[in-house]
């Protein structure tokens, strides 16, 4: 396996540095978000519940809200093309599957929380390129730090795939617990909701898909 990579790593960096500094510091990343603007907001929202924001506890509660959100929606600001510059020529032409990578988003309609796990697989298309294992969990992450629907998150790591490897086929499976149903509403916690987005070759071939997906659940 193996060669030279397409493109030097800048980029790639930039974007990681973005994301993981916000993770890891739990301060706005760079091109960040109106934090002014959330902070008065939430401000409102306290007051609106019949909160005191000025109350110690609270006092500080806005601006550390901003700073979250600036976090959690940092994927707006990433453009997802850049996650995958650096490609690798293989002669490897069957499936590649990583499984299980954790995901954390927010439901557009409540803005809560939904997580569980990400399957992506795909099959190396003609032009023999492959992509870093990494680089897949790394597109999850700029898609679901986003405000997003469960479908959308499955159906844009698998277009976005397709278009920048062009591989035979991709399949992207995801499993989720959404917190809107579970803290609100219908308060069912525990449902899992799972999401496909089968592309190409292994949408045609109902043996590959049968194979990819005896993959992403065997034990
Ligand atoms: N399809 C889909 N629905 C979602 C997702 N996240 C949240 N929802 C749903 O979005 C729907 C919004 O429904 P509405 O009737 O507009 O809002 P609501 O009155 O708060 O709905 P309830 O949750 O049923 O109380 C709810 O059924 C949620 O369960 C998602 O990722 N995909
Ligand atoms: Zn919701």
């Amino acid at each position: 396996m193996a060669a030279s990579a397409t493109e030097p790593d800048s980029d790639l960096d930039h974007v990681a540095a973005r994301l993981v500094s916000g993770r890891l510091t739990g301060r706005p990343v760079e091109d960040s978000i109106d934090l002014a603007r959330v902070e008065k907001a939430v401000r409102e929202i306290l007051i609106a519940v019949g909160e005191d924001p000025d109350r110690d506890g609270l006092q500080q509660t806005p601006a550390r809200v901003a700073r979250a959100y600036a976090e959690l929606f940092a994927g707006l600001r990433v453009d997802p093309a850049q996650v995958l510059v650096t490609t690798f020529e293989a002669n490897h032409d069957e499936l590649v599957l990583v499984r299980d990578i954790d995901v954390m988003s927010l439901c557009e309609h409540h803005l809560l929380p939904f997580r569980g796990s990400a399957h992506i697989g795909y099959i190396p298309g003609s032009n023999g390129r492959i992509t870093g294992l990494s680089k897949l969990a790394r597109l999850v992450e700029v898609f679901a730090r986003r405000p997003q629907v469960q479908e959308r998150l499955t159906a844009q790591i698998a277009d976005l795939l397709m278009e920048q490897l062009q591989p035979r086929g991709v399949i992207v499976v995801l499993e989720c617990e959404h917190m809107c149903m579970a803290m609100r509403g219908i308060q069912k916690s525990g449902a899992q909701t799972i999401t496909s987005a089968v592309r190409g070759s292994l949408q045609q071939d109902a043996k590959s898909r049968a194979e990819a997906m005896a993959l992403i659940n065997s034990r």
